[in-house]
């Protein structure tokens, strides 16, 4: 449609009055599915008027990239769903996703980053590889037994291994108190990762206020956790003068000198809770991609073949990532299939995709699930094929596969989801050929988020 001014605006179907078009996200397994079937109809830029909420959907490699990168400067900022506001205290700018860009989230990125991303070689790596490789003996011992349910076993090895690197704090994963804090995590991930129609609709909130209250006691809960087992004394006693040994320092020695752009110590701690609730992420990922695995018995011997050939019974570590490009290209390809959780952009000013104009205020959706299984850029996509990632025996990650999104607001974790998921997925596969009674499930997409118990799988010794 022409503006005034001359220029087009994105396409957009007929809506309905007050849902606008949210209906047509009703009937598809994931609202992703919903965008790339209306892109065939209106274009690859394209409008919708979800309830109250203005958005825009963006598919395409080049038109994502011009949002991402390009113009990543003008998509920088995320919605104001009341759901995030409650979920933080009444203010999303406590959240490290859900926040507004500004200079403070720029800090944060970079405090987190010699965290998330160790560089290869350094002490920060060993120890991390030290803490996957002690993860993983006990999770392939616990599954052993065959009797606890594996998310479990994984979510809390999972939550172990994170809280000793962010945090240098290790727990008994059995003990009741540590339990419950990855349960809780568990279901805030949960919920943070469904789509509800009170996002575009909030006169519908109320309907929803039992369970955010609930979720919002689970939140406080975990600030409780972190304060009393992991904080512990450490704010007062740290000298700001020391070079800090792990996250929690760095936060605490930026926090007390008063730098400037200045973080509470409240915002510093949901920074914290935010990462070290990263591993829900890996857990869940983790869990299905051994679903896939117990459907693709062949991909399994791969594995076993590929790691027998090249390490024998050394035990693997995050080092041996090189050396075994099928077994993580395996994690690639979980990936591609699950696709992204869904993490709405928002414009901050008045600008332009592909030619067509976006308002600011706009919610821009990033069609990512497209790029992952468009039949146009791979091949057979419906299928659980590791070795599209792989030329002449190395990995390789074609340029239109972004399940993390990119630029300034991509994912802080892909690092650590690529390195503890390779040690735990690498250490089962040596120890183990992993069942399921019936395997006629389907593996759900479109989020990272599984509620509890869906999967039961048998880890056979080999
Ligand atoms: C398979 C697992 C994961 C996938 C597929 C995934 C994907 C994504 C995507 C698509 C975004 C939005 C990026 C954008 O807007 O460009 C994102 C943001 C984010 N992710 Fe992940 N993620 C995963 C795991 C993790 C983990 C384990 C952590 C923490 C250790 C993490 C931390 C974050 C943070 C903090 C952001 C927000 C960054 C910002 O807005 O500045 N993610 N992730």
């Amino acid at each position: 449609m022409r503006t005034r001014q001359g220029k087009y605006r994105p396409p957009s179907p007929l809506k309905l009055p007050i849902i606008g078009h949210l209906h047509l996200m009703s009937g598809y397994q994931v609202p992703y599915q919903a965008f790339t079937s209306l892109s065939k109809k209106f274009g690859s830029v394209f409008g919708l008027q979800l309830g109250y909420v203005k958005c825009v959907v963006i598919n395409g490699q080049k038109n994502i990239r011009e949002a991402l990168v390009t113009k990543g400067h003008h998509f920088d900022s995320r919605p104001n769903f009341e759901r995030y506001q409650q979920l933080f205290s009444g203010n999303k700018e406590n959240s490290l996703a859900f926040c507004n860009w500004s200079t403070t989230q720029k800090t944060r990125r970079d405090m987190l980053k010699a965290y998330t991303f160790p560089r290869a070689f350094t002490n920060r790596f060993y120890t991390l590889e030290e803490l996957v490789s002690s993860g993983t003996r006990s999770v392939v011992a616990a599954l052993s037994t065959n009797t606890t349910s594996t998310k479990s076993v994984i979510s809390r090895h999972c939550a172990n291994i994170f809280t000793r690197h962010f945090c240098s704090k290790s727990f008994d994963v059995d003990e009741a108190t540590f339990v419950e804090m990855v349960d809780n995590y568990d279901e805030i991930f949960y919920e943070v990762n469904q789509g509800y129609a009170a996002d575009f609709l909030p006169f519908l909130l109320p309907f929803h206020e039992k369970n955010l209250k609930r979720v919002n006691g689970l939140t406080h809960k975990i600030r409780d956790f972190v304060l009393d087992h992991i904080i512990e004394g450490r704010f007062d006693s740290f000298d700001v003068q020391a070079e800090p040994d792990d996250y929690v320092e760095s936060l605490i020695k930026y926090v007390k000198s008063g730098e400037s752009p200045q973080l509470s110590w409240d915002s510093a701690l949901f920074a914290l809770e935010d990462i070290i609730g990263g591993h829900s992420a890996v857990a869940n990922f983790l869990v299905k991609l051994f679903a896939f695995l117990a459907k693709e018995p062949q991909v399994q011997e791969n594995i076993h073949k590929e790691i027998d050939r090249v390490l024998g019974t050394k035990e693997v570590s995050i080092s041996h990532r090189t050396l075994l490009p099928y077994t993580e290209a395996t994690i690639f390809e979980a990936i591609r299939l699950i696709a992204s959780p869904i993490v709405p952009r928002v414009a901050n000013r008045d600008s332009s995709i592909n030619g067509l104009e976006i308002e600011k205020g706009t919610v821009i959706f990033l069609n990512n699930y497209d790029l992952s299984m468009s039949p146009q850029l791979w091949d057979e996509p419906e299928k659980f094929k590791p070795e599209r990632f792989i030329r002449e025996e190395r990995l390789v990650k074609p340029e239109h596969f972004l399940p993390f999104g990119g630029g300034r607001r991509s994912c802080m974790g892909y690092k650590m989801v690529q390195l503890v998921s390779f040690g735990i997925l690498g250490g089962i596969m040596q120890n183990f050929t992993i069942g399921a009674d019936d395997t006629s499930y389907t593996v759900p997409v479109g989020s990272l988020a599984l509620p509890k118990d869906t999967f039961t799988f048998k880890f056979v010794r080999r």
